[in-house]
């Protein structure tokens, strides 16, 4: 499955480029929320994500919170609607990540793990049972546009031995056909691309492109 990246695109055109994508099937979206401090960008708020859903309702909101504040945030994406949520293992204690990973759970909205490239593939193991996502980082979080990190592709063989199939694995960060190819054949199941797919001159043909290279 393709996740778009709705981050790099112009903030002007989202409602465009969003319905070009809708109309060459894609139906999850991938919306990242940067909150200034956990990582040093900003992006978008729950008004976003309700505007979204008011005007692509049968398009799913996947949310990448990128935010160390789950007390407040998680409820007000819940709120907005959200139907999957991927929480930071960084951004919180476990105690904390537990709580919020069954507070989805119990309001209905799918939710995931996000690893940093930096943080060792193995702490998944203790949140496999109760998660319907992992969120491999390729790149550190905070700003579309950077460079795939190779190494992701030992860490999405290690995630895939780990899952044993259980969870799907879902990549993001530098995201283009060639590395889509390269992280399909290590294991995983879902790309999230954002400039890769918004920030060439068509978004269908970039999208064509990366369904053609997946197949
Ligand atoms: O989480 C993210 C950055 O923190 C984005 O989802 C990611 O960077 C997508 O953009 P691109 O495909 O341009 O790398
Ligand atoms: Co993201």
């Amino acid at each position: 499955m393709i996740a778009p990246s709705i981050l790099n695109i112009n903030n002007l055109n989202l409602e465009k480029d969003i319905q070009t994508a809708v109309n060459a099937g894609i139906k999850r979206f991938h919306i990242d929320i940067m909150d200034g401090h956990f990582v040093a960008n900003l992006s978008f708020g729950p008004q976003l994500v309700s505007d979204f859903k008011k005007t692509f309702p049968t398009s799913e909101a996947e949310i990448h919170l990128m935010s160390n504040n789950p007390d407040d945030l998680v409820p007000a994406f819940t709120k907005a609607g959200a139907q999957i949520m991927l929480l930071h293992y960084e951004a919180m204690t476990e105690e904390k990540l537990n709580y919020w990973l069954d507070y989805l759970k119990e309001n209905h909205v799918k939710a995931g793990v996000v690893l940093n490239p930096d943080t060792p593939v193995s702490v998944l193991s203790k949140f496999i049972s109760k998660i319907d996502q992992i969120l491999l980082m390729t790149v550190f979080p905070g700003f579309g546009g950077q460079k795939f990190i190779p190494e992701s592709l030992s860490r999405i063989k290690e995630a895939s031995r780990l899952v044993k199939g259980k969870v799907p694995i879902e990549v993001d960060g530098g995201i283009n056909g060639q590395i889509a190819k390269k992280a399909k054949d290590a294991g995983a199941e879902i790309f999230v691309a954002g400039s890769y797919l918004f920030c060439q001159n068509s978004v269908e043909k970039q999208i064509a492109e990366l369904r053609g290279i997946l197949q």
